[in-house]
């Protein structure tokens, strides 16, 4: 069986490449001696009164949530929310004391902790599942960040995925005026758009289909789901991990689908979709906000594609030099890397901004294709400079600049004992 925490097991900022084969003979173990599964934990998140409540009242219904915890964010001194979903009791807590994108963050961590400690006891119902609804204000970031970074959250949670919810009738100028809107929805693994039974006509249609597409374009990897077509399923928004409950394996190019994504590969002239979906066979350099999208204009969603592996210690540097010095603006990574000390087994990587979880090691690739493949949703920052780190790190030639070996190997750097020694 394949190891179904791969993405929440091991110690923050471990190095690339650890052993998710090892960690699965461990499951040889006996069964007192087994972790338990972590628990799927799906983020709801979404503009004031976009539909969260709504679409959370309509999931709860359904029987294959039944074991779910809710946790519920308000903004403000009153849960209101709590009184909407219908659902009450032992499943449903309510946190109070703030957005959680600024102080609750040590109230959800104490929050979670108390959830699993009151369900470890007996005191709770046993919940499979826990889904967080957001404040509309909130940066789904610090949310991810809770479960990816901290010791023993991540090894008992693991995170199924990111659900934004936008309105249609008023989604558009809200993601005009709110660059939360923007983040919200560049960060989502499912994309729900609420209220399409609102839109009329010929212009309700073709509002619609701009938004989709729209969408599309900031977060190309994310599934767009209508919520009044009735495709806002639990079959449709959970189980959007990595981990495959039912199949009990890791679905490492459904996660990805690094199809959606328009591609860069080394070699070939840079080629992405910009913001306003026409196709590029340059890059725009600064990238400075240009149009009246302009939150969408910072974000840059692409694929870079590297048929060069590369050795551990240098993806190791690539990573923390991207995370230390350009966090903020990576809105989310997620990709397979061929490493060349050895090449039937990639690692998986995933980061929200600065917080990466531990590189894991995969048994085998998941296809044939066996080429380096990481999905960037950007902000502020332009595809070239990535690319251009990665091929100085994997050692690939390129016009203009140093290789990987001048930068590690330059008679001319400074030594200890001089130039001449
Ligand atoms: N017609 C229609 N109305 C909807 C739909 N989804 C939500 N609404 C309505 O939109 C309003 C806001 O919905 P909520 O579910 O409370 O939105 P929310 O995102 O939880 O709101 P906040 O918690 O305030 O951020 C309510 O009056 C809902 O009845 C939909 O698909 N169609």
């Amino acid at each position: 069986m394949n190891e179904p925490s791969v993405m929440t097991s091991g110690a923050p900022g471990s190095s690339a490449g650890q052993d998710v084969a090892q960690r699965s003979a461990n499951h040889a173990a006996p069964e007192a001696r087994r972790p338990p599964a972590p628990f799927p934990l799906t983020v709801i998140t979404g503009f004031l009164g976009a539909g969260k409540t709504t679409l959370l009242n309509r999931l709860l219904r359904d029987p294959a949530l039944s074991d779910t915890l809710v946790i519920i964010n308000e903004f403000g001194e009153i849960g209101l929310d709590h009184l909407l979903v219908e659902q009450a009791g032992d499943d449903m807590l309510v946190m109070t004391s703030g957005c959680v994108c600024c102080s609750i963050r040590g109230d959800l961590i104490t929050t979670l902790e108390d959830v699993l400690r009151r369900r470890d006891n007996g005191r709770i119902t046993p919940f499979k599942r826990v889904i967080i609804e957001t404040t509309g204000l909130a940066d789904p970031a610090p949310v991810l960040h809770t479960i990816m970074y901290h010791p023993y959250l991540m090894l008992r949670f693991r995170l199924d995925g990111v659900v934004t919810l936008i309105d249609a009738v008023n989604g558009a100028a809200t993601l005009d005026a709110h660059e939360e809107a923007v983040k919200q929805a560049a960060m989502a693994d499912r994309l729900v758009i609420a209220k399409t039974d609102l839109l009329e006509g010929e212009a309700g249609a073709r509002a619609s289909a701009d938004l989709r597409a729209r969408l599309s374009r900031l977060n190309p990897g994310a599934r767009v789901i209508d919520a009044a077509k009735g495709e806002a399923t639990p079959a449709a928004l959970l189980d959007a991990g990595l981990y495959d409950p039912e199949r009990k394996t890791l679905e490492v190019r459904r996660w990805l689908n690094a199809e959606a994504f328009s591609q860069r590969s080394e070699g070939a002239t840079a080629h992405h979709h910009d913001d306003d979906g026409e196709d590029h066979h340059h890059d725009h350099g600064g990238h400075e906000p240009r149009d009246v999208n302009r939150h969408d204009a910072r974000i840059r969603a692409f694929c870079m594609r590297s048929d060069a592996p590369i050795a551990p210690a240098a993806f190791d540097l690539f990573l923390e030099l991207l995370r230390n010095a350009h966090g903020p603006s990576l809105l989310r990574v997620k990709g397979i890397v061929a490493l060349d000390d050895d090449l039937s087994r990639p690692v998986v990587i995933h980061g929200v901004q600065h917080v990466f979880h531990p590189p894991a090691r995969l048994p085998a690739w998941p296809d044939d294709d066996h080429a380096t493949r990481i999905v960037f949703i950007l902000r502020d920052m332009d595809p070239a400079f990535v690319e251009g780190m990665w091929k100085a790190f994997a050692g690939v030639p390129d016009l203009d600049r140093a290789d990987a070996a001048a930068l590690g190997n330059n008679p001319l750097a400074p030594t200890k004992t001089g130039l001449l020694a």
